[in-house]
């Protein structure tokens, strides 16, 4: 059945505030103890009295006649043993009351003293007080009906009502109607039906038949036989006993009748560990059923976190360097000297005349032309005549670059969006994006980013901003001396001006040692290294290994822990740590971003070959929501470097100049970056379109006074410290277990067999290992019997002759 939860509601609404009402009511007549046991004695005795009080009237009610209505008169002498008090109660109730049926009124008083008294609950005291009056209402009426000439037995009110009864039914009618009234009693109190009458009767032949079966039996049986038709009887006699007691015994449980449901005041108060028995009157097998009321839970009045973010407020990652001070802006250096970019207006005009003159010389006419100047370039756009072909002017690029005398002419046709074609042409004189200008811009400043990057300036002279945390993964590329170590240092100053030491740290590789030592001063700071590292900035590059294979640790970690937090990304799960809502007892913690910075990427593949890849690939697969974010710089953009498995987990992309368009394609997967015209000059892609920047200009001494304003300040005891990853070199000699061989052994195998000629290095070039795996390798390809131990600096035996011996060996295992 469906019932509407409003209405539902709405009769709850109702329920409450009429029991509110109710119990406000109750509670303002509510009777102390005291005042109860007073008043019940009280009544007590008063009950006693009127019961005596109408004895006595009965014996004495004659002569005590005379004194009714004189009770001023102290002279007169009352017979009742209650005087003129119980001569004037009895004659009020008995003579002009009820007669004799007014006996239930003083037992009534007294089980109600007594109900008081004893502090019994008076919810059964309603039930006998209207029983009670009916049955002396009815009582009174039978005397009057059958002692009519003795006034003193039906009282007035019997009298007065069966002279009504008989003027109206008749003899006959009155008596009939006190049988009915009589049946109603016995069906209603005494459960009386007919088929349990019947049953009685049955049951009563029943006896009278064993009875006489009984005594017509032998004489020598005769006394076991009356035992066992007596025993039956017995039980029954019983059951029927208790049947009945039940009936009458006065029941202390609430009856629930479907009018009403009324409770007594010491069940509202706790109304759930009191059990409520239902009782059918009507039912004929009194099948009584208890209904446990169970109590609402409580609502928790505010949950734990936010009594601790009440009581301490949020979290602060901060707290523990809360004096800790941003760098200021006049650490940079301002470069523009004037202020602003300077517009030769000549060299404007020039240029204009001759991208039209050598358009025309090939008969594209230009119906309009607009420029934009930039920091280091100046963005021509045209609009061609009706008529014309885009890829004409396309191919025309070189003969404007030599018309215009000038390198690093980019020709954009159309420019997305806009329905023009652009030529960009490089400013004679370039100015400086200084990454003072930048980090001034309010873009950066009021860049509401997780990691804010202000990478420089567009070619409309426009601060650009990117969020590092959105991209998630950075590639960089450029040849040598075009602005890719500026470019690094750039994105890092960023990060200083943006970010609290507790929100971000650095994992940086520098495998040319020179370029990022400055950031080791702010090594407690902001940096990130493994514990065993004596220096947080990773120079050899046999090490980074460890260091990324620790970060994929932390990567799980830091899954784990947003797995456990229910959250999808480390902004959310942050946002709960501060709100106090994750247990750090539980292993939370507040999880800064992570920044790996690679400079020399080739280097690092070089000579670390593909065992860093793996963990590269993973990170740049997966770190993305839990703040561990990529940057990787490289000079040569080939594809051996750059795989595809980077590219694909890497879609931005920042090209500086590089020498050739393969290059170009490499990085940007499109042309131009090999006519930028270098010194920060770039192109930067997420995805799709290619935006030219100049990328802001952070110099060696500027990044200096930067970290030296940070590391002179308080610092954490230590920098973040990465998992501990236990390393390859961590084998052991000879007695190799098989399971724990290299998953490239078997290569290894055959590449040693192959050549003949037992060495590592061998290993290392043909499977582009590092050297310690290599050398591992070596080790368990001893311990298998396929080369002989080490010989000094002599080659090792190679004791395998072909590889079908060494398939036979191998399977042999
Ligand atoms: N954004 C820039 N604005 C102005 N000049 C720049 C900018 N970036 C680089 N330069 C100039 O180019 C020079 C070389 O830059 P940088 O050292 O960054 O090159 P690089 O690509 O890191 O070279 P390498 O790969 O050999 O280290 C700088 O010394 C500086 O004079």
């Amino acid at each position: 059945m469906h019932t509407n939860p409003s209405s539902l509601m709405a009769q709850k609404k109702k329920k409450t505030t009429t029991t509110t009402k109710t119990k406000s009511l109750r509670e303002r007549f509510s009777l102390s103890k005291k005042q109860r046991v007073i008043l019940g004695l009280f009544l007590l005795f008063l009950g006693l009295a009127m019961l005596l009080a109408f004895v006595s009237f009965l014996l004495d009610w004659k002569s005590d006649q005379s004194i009714v209505g004189h009770i001023e008169n102290r002279d007169l002498e009352a017979k009742n043993w209650f005087s003129k008090f119980g001569v004037e109660i009895s004659h009020f109730f008995v003579y002009q009351g009820f007669g004799v049926a007014s006996f239930y009124l003083a037992v009534l008083t007294f089980l109600t003293g007594f109900y008081l008294f004893l502090g019994i609950s008076l919810q059964k005291l309603k039930s006998f007080w209207f029983w009670g009056t009916s049955m002396m209402l009815w009582l009174s009426v039978v005397f009057g009906f059958l002692g009519e000439e003795n006034p003193i037995l039906g009282g007035v009110v019997g009298y007065e009502m069966n002279d009504f009864l008989q003027d109206y039914l008749g003899f006959a009618g009155t008596l009939f109607l006190l049988l009915f009234l009589v049946i109603v009693y016995m069906i209603i109190r005494l459960n009386v039906t007919p088929d349990k009458l019947g049953n009685y009767i049955k049951r009563t032949k029943k006896e009278i038949k064993t009875d006489l079966n009984t005594v017509s039996t032998t004489t020598n049986a005769e006394s076991e036989n009356v035992q066992t038709s007596e025993k039956p009887t017995e039980e029954e006699l019983i059951a029927e006993f208790l049947n009945v007691k039940e009936e009458e015994k006065p029941q202390e449980e609430i009856t629930l009748n479907a009018k009403e449901s009324t409770f007594s005041e010491e069940q509202k108060i706790f109304p759930t560990s009191e059990k409520i028995i239902i009782k059918n009157d009507d039912d004929v097998t009194d099948v009584a059923m208890e209904v446990e009321t169970v109590k609402e839970e409580e609502e928790a009045p505010e949950t734990l976190s936010e009594k601790l973010v009440k009581d301490f407020g949020e979290f602060d990652p901060t707290l523990e360097l809360s004096n800790y001070r941003f760098p200021t802006i006049d650490l940079l250096k301002d470069y523009t000297e004037g202020g602003s970019i300077t517009i030769d207006q000549k060299e404007l005009e020039e240029n204009k005349d001759n991208i039209v003159n050598t358009l025309k010389n090939y008969k594209i006419d230009i119906a309009q032309i607009k420029a934009t100047v930039g920091p280091t370039v100046t963005l021509y756009e045209i609009v061609p005549a009706a008529g014309i072909r885009i890829s004409k002017i396309k191919n025309l690029e070189d003969d404007i670059a030599l018309s215009l005398s000038a390198l690093g002419i980019r020709i954009i046709a159309p420019i997305p969006g806009k329905g023009t074609i652009g030529i960009e042409v490089p400013n004679k004189k370039a100015n400086i994006v200084s990454m003072r200008s930048v980090v001034a811009s309010s873009k950066f400043q009021k860049a509401e980013m997780e990691l804010p990057i202000a990478m420089g300036k567009t070619i409309s002279n426009e601060t650009y901003v990117i969020d590092l945390a959105k991209m998630p993964h950075l590639l960089m590329a450029g040849a040598t001396g075009q602005g890719k170590s500026v470019g690094l240092n750039a994105i890092l100053t960023s990060l200083l001006y943006a970010k609290h030491p507790a929100e971000v740290k650095f994992v940086l590789v520098d495998p040319k040692k020179v370029e990022l030592t400055l950031f080791n001063k702010i090594e407690r700071h902001y940096l990130a290294k493994l514990p065993d590292a004596e220096e947080a900035i990773i120079t050899d590059n046999t090490k980074v290994i460890n260091t990324l294979n620790s970060l994929c640790i932390e990567m799980d970690q830091r899954y784990d822990l947003l797995k456990n937090a229910m959250v999808r990304n480390i902004k959310e799960y942050n946002q709960k740590f501060k709100a106090r809502k994750l247990n750090p007892e539980e292993g939370h913690r507040f999880l800064p971003y992570i920044v790996l910075v690679v400079d020399e990427f080739a280097d690092l593949i070089m000579t670390a070959g593909k065992e860093v890849e793996t963990p590269i690939a993973r990170l740049a697969q997966l770190a993305r929501a839990i703040g561990i974010h990529l940057i990787i710089a490289t000079q040569r953009p080939s594809v051996n470097v750059i795989t595809g498995m980077i590219k694909a987990n890497f879609p931005a992309r920042i090209a500086f100049r590089v020498t050739s368009k393969i290059d170009s394609r490499t990085i940007l997967d499109a042309g131009g970056a090999e006519q930028l015209i270098g010194r920060g000059d770039m192109l930067y892609t997420q995805g799709n379109n290619l935006t030219r920047l100049q990328c802001a200009f952070v110099d060696t001494p500027e990044v200096e006074k930067i970290t030296e304003y940070i590391g002179s300040q308080k610092a954490y005891p230590d920098a973040l410290l990465l998992p501990e990853y236990v390393g390859e070199e961590s084998g052991t000699g000879v007695d190799i277990d098989i399971s724990e061989r290299d998953k490239l052994f078997k290569d290894a195998a055959e590449i040693i067999v192959t050549a003949q000629q037992g060495s590592a290095s061998l290993l290392q070039r043909k499977l582009k290992l590092g050297y310690n795996r290599a050398g591992r390798i070596i080790d368990q390809l001893e311990a298998a019997g396929i080369v002989g131990p080490f010989e000094g600096s002599k080659a090792r035996q190679v004791l395998v002759p072909d590889l079908i011996a060494l398939e036979e060996l191998l399977n042999n295992e």
